[in-house]
């Protein structure tokens, strides 16, 4: 497959983007895969309509910007108690509001265990803005240590997952938890549990080991694209090594382009240049993230796939005693909150507190409140052994 054409039309908009105001871990060394060359199944390749032209015109341009604005709106600025009678500000009302459509997995805690009784329960979450704290720079983001202990004793109980946007490698180097399960690139590169007919039926997956020396079934969708990813990520630099505050992170099987530090009046050239350098990568796609373009191939796989993947893995699929739960905060996380919404199978948790519609069950505030979540569960787990 030509992975890079001249016929390429522009670059493409994150459909969830407002379209107008309104385990095993490895480390770094991971083992030597090149992928065969796939032929992927109908339906793989996401059929996305393209507009040639070199110039990020008016129109798109601005719904570019609105996206890149309401990426990652600030979080709220509580003006007294919210969940008073008597809220002070339309934004308190408005808060309120979204509170009830998505309740605090904290105060509904009872309501999660009972629906949890006698069901087996599967952690997924998700790393940035979720386990720790979004900061200004991406290599900085570190967990605390009682975040980790509390992701580390949650795993005791729990299988327990990381799906994350970065490279599967850099989040192990983040959480340095050999007890789970990791999925990197947007769910486009998982290390699970070793099952036959997984890895038999899926181009793309191989049998590999870990660094503990344990098998584990290795799956790449877009195994093909590396070297194109590659290619995209040094043009990337190339394009914005004049941008101050610009930053691209090679995530693999995906790249970013981080502008949380750029002056909003220069976002447009971030996202001209953007554009510049995919009009010529008819297979690859954008998609928006927490003051981050994304730039990924356009395979039919995300976080939602990732979760089934690890499900089926896990020998946890179609049981009716499993409940899968979700924890994220970014709009790729969505699509695991709608996979687990769809049949009822589990609850996505959104963290965060700016009100926006999801496809999670619930909510929590921020990382604090995560961990808070993360020791309910196990005492919950714990008092029911009993
Ligand atoms: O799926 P995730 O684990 O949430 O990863 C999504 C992106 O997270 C990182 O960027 C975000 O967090 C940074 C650190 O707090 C912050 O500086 C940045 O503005 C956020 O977008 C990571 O750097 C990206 O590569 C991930 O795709």
């Amino acid at each position: 497959m030509d992975l890079k054409s001249n016929n390429a039309a522009p670059v493409l908009t994150d459909p969830a983007a407002p379209m107008n105001k309104s385990r095993l871990g490895m480390h770094s060394r991971l083992l030597p895969y090149s992928p065969p060359l796939t032929v992927f199944p109908p339906g793989f390749l996401l059929a996305i309509p393209r507009k040639k032209t070199g110039i990020l015109d008016e129109f798109r341009s601005s719904i570019w910007l609105d996206a890149m604005k309401s990426s990652s709106p600030p979080p709220k600025k509580i003006t007294k108690d919210v969940s008073n009678e008597y809220p002070s500000t339309d934004a308190d009302v408005a808060y309120n509001a979204w509170m009830a459509k998505y309740p605090s997995a904290i105060a509904s805690f009872e309501q999660i265990a009972n629906h949890a009784k006698g069901k087996r329960i599967a952690l997924f979450l998700d790393y940035d803005g979720t386990l720790s704290p979004i900061v200004d720079n991406p290599e900085c983001a570190f967990m605390s240590d009682a975040m980790r202990a509390n992701v580390k004793n949650a795993a005791k109980y729990f299988p327990t997952a990381i799906i994350s946007g970065r490279s599967r490698d850099k989040v192990y180097e983040f959480v340095r938890l050999t007890e789970l399960y990791y999925a990197g690139s947007h769910g486009m590169d998982i290390m699970g549990p070793v099952r036959e007919h997984i890895c038999n039926d899926m181009p793309n997956c191989i049998r590999s080991m870990d660094e503990q020396g344990k098998e584990v079934n290795l799956f790449q969708p877009a195994g093909e694209f590396l070297p194109v990813i590659d290619e995209v990520f040094r043009s990337l630099v190339q394009c914005t090594k004049d941008i101050i505050g610009a930053k691209v992170e090679n995530n693999k099987f995906c790249v970013s382009v981080h502008y949380r530090n750029v002056d909003e009046e220069s976002w447009t050239i971030v996202a001209q240049c953007v554009h510049d350098v995919l009009k010529d990568y008819p297979h690859l796609r954008l998609t928006h993230g927490r003051k981050v373009l994304e730039v990924r191939p356009v395979i039919n796989w995300d976080k939602g796939k990732a979760v089934t993947f690890l499900l089926e893995s896990l020998g946890l699929s179609h049981c009716d005693d499993v409940l899968p739960i979700y924890v994220g905060d970014d709009r790729t996380d969505e699509d695991a909150f709608k996979v687990l919404r769809e049949g009822n199978r589990g609850y996505g948790i959104l963290v965060g507190s700016a009100p926006k519609e999801s496809n999670a069950a619930y909510s929590l505030r921020d990382p604090l409140e995560v961990m808070e979540f993360l020791k309910s569960l196990v005492t919950m787990k714990k008092s029911s052994a009993l």
